[in-house]
């Protein structure tokens, strides 16, 4: 029979009640009973024991930043309880957590997949990063996990290739990376062998020493791998006496149905408070102020809705194509791989009401409130492209269909724009435009919002006869070279009245001169803190697949035949028609000062 990963209630980091008692501790650990394994039990009553003792307080780490998430543990120098909310509609847990536990404590990371471009390129760069600041804790231990046959030594020199990546100027870099790839590990196993990973967790006890030991799995493997990782980990691997987590990766299904079913099965091993689904978009710096800039300055939430915005347009573009992926993007789209996921998280950020706290559950109840508000996709408001090769400079550039995994008759579109609308009091009727697409000329994540004219505006002749250009827009340029801006009207110096656009730039590498960091260091640390607020719950992904499967069913079965556009270029002219039926003009097709 399997067993389930679901180990003692774990030391996330959410909000607590001071009132919590060690009554309500016995009570929820009574029902915690009723679903644990009996071997866990004797180990958990002990730690309980040990961490009533503990006084000590620890820092914070994840990016919350909410003084709820951050608070110690320990109130009047007794142990305190700490609510633990699982999931909506799950009981809440009480649980003691004390510093002694994180001095005590291990932290196993296991990237699962450590042979791959994600692991090389991001993952295993973001956990040096990490250490590098010094957030990670004292006792970790990084495992990589694949089929490929490698040594310890063989996995050190194949990450030290990409540790550079955004520390390598800095001050003790050598010695740093030095020290974090000693704490690095290798076991070659399959991924649905229960014997390899019992291996594993032989390492992993070793590594781990009898302490308390925490088990982060981060599965970057192809889809169809991630449940019998989750099973055989969970058979296997999981941690006996601390928490055991799950990253997990998009694609997360390819439809509703895919979806549910993978949520079914990893459900089958996991609590959802466990898996921590990764959309690496709402790490990205940008995305992250999103919230910061709507709730902490009184100009802009007040012209937050229908009201002052005319349209919001998020916008990604690529200038490679999918070289390398396209077996794995033939399947998907770019509807699946960029607008389901990154756009539309995006979107239900911005859109949101202002939720009752940061706490996780908070921002992401109110998430899920927009994308179930939203206005059933049509096929009319989507247009679809693919590229075509095409030759410039005397270089030439491949069609999609070159692609030696990819048919010659693919139909998967590269492109995408849709008119997306939410059917509730503050947006009605406001579109927003998604546009996403690979082999462009640029590349570029943005989000822009297009505000109404100025009623009775006084100096309407001295724009010209282009009204449209003088409103206002606010851009979040999400990537590259981040930067807020805000488009206004202004008077040109001199005697005359001449009005000109201009912006109140905001550029982040001018005015901060911290780097940014790579979405992944934020994700994983705080997946480490039990920070849950930057990833996806079961509810929102069901209701991003609710909105988008009809809609990819229907390109499908009808076979929509994809507009061509050649690579480098701005895209299909379909996209401009689009948002001319509804009275938009792309924000990023105009004379950008920062393109
Ligand atoms: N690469 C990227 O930029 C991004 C990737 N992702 C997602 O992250 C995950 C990992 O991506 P990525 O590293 O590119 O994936 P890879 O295709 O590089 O696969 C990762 C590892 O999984 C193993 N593997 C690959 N194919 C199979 C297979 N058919 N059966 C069994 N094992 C296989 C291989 O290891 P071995 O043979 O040694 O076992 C490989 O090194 C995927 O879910 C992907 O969709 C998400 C966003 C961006
Ligand atoms: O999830 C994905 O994202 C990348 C783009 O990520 P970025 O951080 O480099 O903007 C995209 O290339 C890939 O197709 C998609 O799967």
């Amino acid at each position: 029979m399997a067993t389930r990963l679901m180990t003692p209630p774990s030391s996330s980091s959410t909000n607590f009640s001071p009132s919590s008692s060690f009554n309500n501790e016995a009570k929820l650990f009574t029902r915690f009973i009723s679903r644990s394994r009996k071997s866990c039990l004797s180990t958990w009553v002990s730690q309980i024991h040990s961490k009533m003792n503990a006084k000590k307080h620890f820092r914070l780490k994840s990016s919350n930043g909410h003084p709820l998430n951050a608070v110690s543990l320990h109130y009047d120098g007794k142990p305190i309880a700490k609510e633990n909310i699982e999931s909506p509609g799950k009981e809440r847990q009480s649980i003691l957590i004390s510093e002694a536990e994180k001095g005590e404590s291990t932290l196993s990371i296991t990237v699962v997949g450590a042979s791959g471009d994600l692991a090389k390129k991001k993952i295993f760069p973001a956990l040096f990063a990490l250490f590098y600041e010094d957030c990670l804790p004292e006792n970790f231990t990084v495992f990589g996990y694949a089929r490929t046959k490698l040594t310890d030594e063989e996995l050190r020199n194949m990450i030290s290739k990409t540790l550079t990546c955004r520390i390598d100027k800095r001050e003790n870099c050598e010695d740093k990376m030095d020290q974090f790839l000693k704490r690095c590990f290798y076991q070659a196993g399959q991924y649905n062998s229960e014997e390899h990973f019992s291996e594993l967790d032989k390492k992993l006890k070793e590594k781990e020493d009898g302490k308390l030991s925490n088990r982060l799995f981060y599965l970057s493997v192809p889809p169809n791998i991630f449940v019998d990782v989750v099973r055989c980990a969970s058979c296997s691997a999981a941690s006996a006496n601390g928490w055991t987590r799950v990253i997990v990766e998009k694609p997360f299904g390819r439809d509703s149905e895919s979806s549910g079913e993978l949520t079914r099965c990893l459900k089958q091993y996991l609590n959802e408070d466990q898996i921590f689904r990764i959309d690496h978009y709402l790490g990205k710096e940008l995305v992250e102020n999103l919230s910061v800039l709507r709730f902490s300055n009184l100009v802009f939430e007040p012209l937050w809705s229908r009201n002052y915005i005319r349209n919001v347009q998020l916008i990604f573009s690529e200038d490679f194509g999918t070289e390398g992926r396209g077996g794995y993007f033939d399947n998907y789209g770019i509807i699946r791989d960029i607008m389901q996921n990154h756009l539309l998280q995006i979107l239900a950020l911005f859109a949101m009401e202002t939720p009752v706290s940061l706490d996780a559950e908070d921002i992401r109840n109110e998430k899920v409130k927009v994308l179930r508000s939203m206005k059933p996709l049509q096929l009319e408001d989507v247009i679809v492209g693919q590229y075509k090769g095409h030759s410039k400079g005397g270089r030439s550039y491949p069609a999609y269909t070159d692609d030696p995994m990819v048919p010659n008759d693919s139909l998967t579109p590269t492109f995408a724009a849709a008119a997306l609308f939410i059917n509730n009091a503050r947006w009605d009727g406001i579109p927003f435009l998604m546009k996403a697409g690979k082999a462009l000329h640029t590349k570029r994540a943005e989000i822009r919002v297009q505000f109404r004219h100025v009623p009775g505006n006084l100096y309407k002749r001295n724009f010209g006869t282009d009204l449209d250009k003088a409103t206002n827009e606010l851009v979040l340029r999400v990537q590259p070279d981040e930067a807020i801006y805000l488009k206004i009207n202004n008077k040109v110096p001199g005697l005359g009245m001449r009005l000109d656009r201009s912006d109140l730039n905001l550029l982040y590498r001018a005015r901060y001169r911290k780097e940014i960091p790579d979405a992944y260091e934020r994700l994983l640390l705080d997946a480490i803190e039990g920070e849950r607020r930057l990833f996806i719950r079961s509810d929102e992904l069901d209701a991003a697949w609710a909105l988008f499967t009809p809609l990819l069913k229907e390109l499908e079965e009808k076979k929509i035949v994809p507009e061509l556009y050649p690579y480098g270029s701005r895209g299909p002219v379909g996209a401009h028609y689009l948002a001319a039926k509804h009275n938009v003009r792309w924000g990023d097709l105009g004379n950008e000062m920062y393109e």
